[in-house]
Formats: C-alpha cells, structure tokens, sequence
C-alpha cells in the first residue's frame, strides 16, 4: 500500500486528538483511504512538552515552515487556531502545491476568499469539515448529499461552548463564569473565549454554512451578531414557563430576493428537537425544496470529534489526490454566485419576539405599553404581567409578539422606553418555530 505523508502544525486539542486517532485507528483508517496515512512531522509552540506524542509521529518541532518546504508532504494540516500564523502557512502550503485540511473557521470567515481563490489557481483542495459543528458530518452533507435542492434555511446550534453554558445554567443553576470555566478545561472553547459567548464562532461559522446553501462569498461582515454574555437568568426562567428554551442560533434563510444572516440568543419551542440539544452537542436543521427538513446531530467540539472531521477530511484528499480539480467537489458556491442574494440588513428581518419590560406598578401602564404596539402594526401573541413585589412600586411585563418587522419592533422599543412609567432598558429575544 502507497503511503501519503501529511504534516500537522498545531497540536493542541484538535491537533493531538488528529495525532491519537490516526494512530489508534491506523489499519482501518488506511484501508478505506487505499493508502498508508503517516503524520511525518507535528509542529507546536512547545514540543518538549508533548512527550506524549513522540511514539504517534515522525517527529516534532517548533517551524511550520519545514513542513511547507518538505517536498514530501502532500496534505498540510492547520490546527493551530488564529489568523496569523495560520493564514500564512495555509497560503504557503498551497503555494508549494500542497492540499490543506483546517479546522480554522475564524480564518476562513475572514480570509476563506483569499485561501480558496489561491487553492482554486494551484488545483489543491482546502478542505475544512471541522470548521463548522465539529464531529458532525454538515459540510459534505451541504456540499453533496443536497446538492439536488434549493436550500430554504440553515438554523443550527454550532457554538459548542455556549450550549455547554445555557444546558449548565438551566440544570444545575450554576453560574455562567462557572459553567464557561468547565468548558474552557474540558477544551470546547476558543483561545478567546469571548469568541464563544459573543457569538462571533457562531456566526463564523454560519457564514460558511450560508455561502454553501447560497453560493457567493463568505458574508461574515453582514452577519447581524448577539451573543449570550448578558442573557440573565430571570429570562432564561419565564422562557420556561412560556414553554420554551433559551438557545444560541446561528440561522441563514430566504426572505424575498435577499438572505438573513444572523445569531443571538433564540427561544425554540419545548416541543422542538432543537430545545432538547444539551451540552456540547450541535445540532443543525437545514431545510431544501426536493428533501424537505433534515437534522444533523452530534458533538459540536472537543478532541476526537474534531479529528474524526479533520481525519475525514484527510481522507477525502487521500483519495482525491491525481484527480484533476475540475473533477473535485466545488469549495463553496463560491465566485461562481449560484443565485444572486445578498444578505438583507438586519432591521429587514422578520421575527417573533420575546420582551421583558421593566415598568412601575401604576394605573395605565399596560394601556401605555399596548398603544405603542398598535401603532407599529406589531400584534401581542400573549402577555403576562407579574405581581409588584410589596412596597417595591415597580414590576415586570412580559410579552410574546406575533412575527414582526425588526426595524419595527426596534422602534417600538425606542418609543417605550421613552415612557416614564418604564423603568430601564427592555430586554429582546427573538422566537424560531423550527419544525
Ligand atoms: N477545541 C475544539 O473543540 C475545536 C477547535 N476548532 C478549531 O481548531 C483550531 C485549534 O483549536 P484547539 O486545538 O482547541 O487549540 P489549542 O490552543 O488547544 O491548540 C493550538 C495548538 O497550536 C499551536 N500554536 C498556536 N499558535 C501557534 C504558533 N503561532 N506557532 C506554532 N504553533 C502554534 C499551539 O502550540 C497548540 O499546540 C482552532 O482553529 C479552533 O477554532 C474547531 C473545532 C472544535
Ligand atoms: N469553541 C468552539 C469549538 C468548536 O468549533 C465551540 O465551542 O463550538
Ligand atoms: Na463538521
């Protein structure tokens, strides 16, 4: 059996865990590749630190460049993370006419024109399936198994490390620095955590899925971004009882001639598989025109899930190695705009919305409140006023809306914060049906 030779740069825990399985799993993984798979050589910021990894590789050391400039790696793997120096050695390694594995996806929502546009002129492959949910299988099932549909909406949970915080949150009403802590030793989240919980992974990575469903570029600098830093639990508590749960979405869809492209906290009805996804897990529901609804299920981060992706990944290059690129899977819909949609902005999308307003405990009130809405065309799914606590004169609204402009929703919590009986800034969370 042939053997292909790749060199991995970055070996943390994806990169160990790409280490770990290949070795483990060798002879099988081998078989279906048709070809011995051999990590030569690892680089990483300490390597006399991974003594661990001296009997799974050739060897180990500190310059990405040397895999660049070995003639005989044919797959350079990047999971080393950031943009610089990751950007560089991926441009490089293509330059040299290597095919590239990364599970990089701040990279690619920023700079995947430039990589992919580079591949494209070298005929190499950039592969990246750990990019987006990580063990789960999303890109090759976008890429090819739907290539037969026009794509209608891509609404997933694809941020690990916050699902890992709301499921804790919720169940064991640990707190939120708690909860992020737990993910960060167990190695769900980014070098910079606020990447999780701000939802810039998230949307990262629904900016790729978004350019798969849609083709055209990367649209990561229209991506309307919210994340879960300030969600409090009072709100987390009345989605309960409303019967829903608190999730961080990622979602991509039609509207008319344009597309939305967003990510905030998001209340899926309890009735939904998507409220049920706890913990690491990602899930992601895309919905085409021939096949209808589908769901895809599965660890979002962590490992060995992501190697079992990067590995995949390695495999599918193995195997495509000699093939000419006119004969390989499109990247993206990339360049070749398949439709012509453009992201919309966001006060052109369309909701539901959830709203906690703060209001004192006086006659009228609610009257007040209400009249603004009718106003704005915004109609009240449902409404629950809570009790005053005695002697305290103040008191909460909370309000589901039935869908509604954002542009409209948005002024119409300008005009009621400008009452004088509400007492502080309203809180918004937006609604999915999903299926
Ligand atoms: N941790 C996870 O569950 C997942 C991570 N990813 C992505 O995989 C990539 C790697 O993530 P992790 O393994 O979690 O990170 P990590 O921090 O555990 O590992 C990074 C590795 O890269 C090396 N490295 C970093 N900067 C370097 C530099 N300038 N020069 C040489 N070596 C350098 C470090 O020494 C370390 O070995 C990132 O792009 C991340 O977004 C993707 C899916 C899941
Ligand atoms: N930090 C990410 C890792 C995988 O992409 C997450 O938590 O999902
Ligand atoms: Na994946």
């Amino acid at each position: 059996m042939d053997s292909v030779k790749i060199g991995l740069a970055g070996a943390g825990t994806v990169g160990g865990g790409v280490c770990r399985v290949l070795n483990r799993n060798q002879e099988q993984i081998s078989a279906r590749a048709g070809a011995r798979i051999e990590v030569k050589y690892v680089t990483c910021r300490h390597p006399e630190n991974r003594s661990d990894l001296v009997p799974l590789v050739g060897s180990l050391g500190i310059d990405w460049h040397e895999i660049v400039e070995d003639p005989e790696i044919a797959i350079a793997v990047e999971a080393m993370g950031g943009i610089e120096p990751a950007r560089s050695f991926i441009l490089a390694a293509i330059d040299a006419g290597k095919h590239v594995v990364t599970a990089n996806k701040a990279l690619l929502a920023q700079h995947g024109d430039e990589i992919f546009d580079a591949a494209a002129k070298k005929g190499v492959i950039v592969a990246f399936e750990a990019s987006v949910a990580g063990g789960i299988p999303i890109i090759k099932a976008m890429r090819e198994s739907l290539v037969a549909n026009r794509i209608q909406s891509v609404v997933g949970i694809i941020n690990g490390t916050s699902n890992f915080i709301l499921t804790s949150m919720r169940k064991e009403k640990i707190s939120f620095a708690e909860a992020l802590s737990k993910a960060q030793k167990l190695g769900y989240a980014e070098a910079d955590p606020s990447f999780d919980i701000d939802g810039i992974d998230a949307a990262h990575k629904i900016s790729i899925l978004s350019s798969i469903a849609f083709g055209g570029p990367i649209s990561f600098d229209k991506a309307y971004i919210e994340g879960i830093r300030d969600l409090q639990n009072v709100d987390i508590e009345f989605a309960d009882q409303l019967g829903y749960r608190v999730k961080l979405l990622g979602i991509t869809k039609r509207r008319g001639t344009g597309i939305e492209l967003r990510v905030h906290p998001t209340l899926v009805p309890e009735r939904r598989l998507l409220a049920h996804v706890g913990g690491v897990t990602n899930a992601v529901e895309v919905k085409g025109d021939a096949v209808g609804s589908t769901l895809y299920y599965g660890p979002g981060a962590g490992s060995e899930p992501t190697a079992s992706a990067m590995i995949a990944d390695i495999v599918d290059v193995v195997r495509m190695i000699g093939v000419s690129s006119n004969h390989q899977v499109p990247v993206l819909g990339y360049k070749r705009k398949i439709e012509n949609v453009d992201v919309l902005p966001m006060g052109e999308t369309v909701c539901s919305y959830y709203l906690r307003i703060g209001v004192t405990d006086s006659p009228g009130t609610l009257a007040d409140v209400s009249r603004v809405f009718a106003d704005m065309g915004i109609s009240i799914e449902s409404l629950i006023q809570k009790e005053a606590v005695a002697g305290q004169g103040s008191t909460s609204i909370v309000l589901m809306t039935h869908t509604a402009w954002e542009a409209a929703v948005q002024e119409a919590i300008r005009r009621i914060e400008a009452l004088d009986c509400v007492t502080g800034k309203i809180v918004l969370l937006r609604k999915e049906e999903l299926n």
